[in-house]
């Protein structure tokens, strides 16, 4: 997507440690126009795909995922919890995930009335990295019965290989920029095409 590409290459720093920062418009400060037309642009990769339910992550995902909804007929967006809550009751799904951004494992929880059996999933998140975030939310759904129908992500890093790596298990990735290499020395940043 040129213009989430033209934001990155305007906006976005290198840091050390492989961290690219977007904060200005992607996962701190959200411009939610850049955020509807994501979600225009996934909806049209996934366009005829069946899709009952997006699950996203804490918390960056969240509103990148509650903005796409509305291209995909205001489906329900259910987000995974990286803590417990007296608010979550009842019976969960859990797992555990290493934050990339936090470098500490969390579990990752989401209650059992919100993701069920024969449900088609569409999984969105603002990056995907080594894709530890997504294994955790693909094996949510795999506990649950659910399909993953596909994968919507704002910015992959590809040179970290996880994006690939879900590709060669057969999950279509809609990644909207990606990532191949990038110098915190120079702040040079390119993008697989
Ligand atoms: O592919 P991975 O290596 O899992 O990296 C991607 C994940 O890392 C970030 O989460 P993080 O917990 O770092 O930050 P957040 O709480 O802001 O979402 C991001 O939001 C993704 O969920
Ligand atoms: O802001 C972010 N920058 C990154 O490089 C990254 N990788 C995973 N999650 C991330 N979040």
């Amino acid at each position: 997507m040129q213009e989430l590409e033209e934001r990155i290459q305007s906006e976005g720093t290198v840091k050390e440690g492989n961290v690219l920062k977007v904060d200005a418009f992607l996962n701190h400060q959200c411009d939610v126009r850049l955020f509807d037309r994501m979600g225009a642009a996934w909806a049209e990769h996934f366009a005829g795909k069946k899709i009952d339910k997006i699950l996203t992550i804490e918390a960056s995902g969240i509103g990148i995922a509650c903005v796409a909804a509305q291209h995909f007929g205001n489906v329900p967006v259910v987000f995974a919890k990286k803590a417990q809550s007296i608010n979550l009751d009842g019976d969960q799904y859990v797992t555990s995930v290493y934050s990339f951004t936090k470098q500490k494992e969390f579990p990752v929880i989401v209650s059992k009335k919100y993701l069920n059996a024969g449900e088609h999933v569409l999984l969105i998140d603002d990056f995907l990295a080594n894709g530890k975030a997504l294994h955790g939310l693909i094996g949510l759904c795999r506990e649950a019965g659910a399909s993953v129908t596909g994968i919507g992500i704002a910015v992959e890093k590809g040179f970290q290989g996880g994006g690939d790596a879900l590709r060669a298990e057969g999950y279509d990735i809609d990644s909207l920029a990606i990532v191949d290499a990038m110098d915190p020395a120079t702040g040079e940043i390119t993008f697989r095409h």
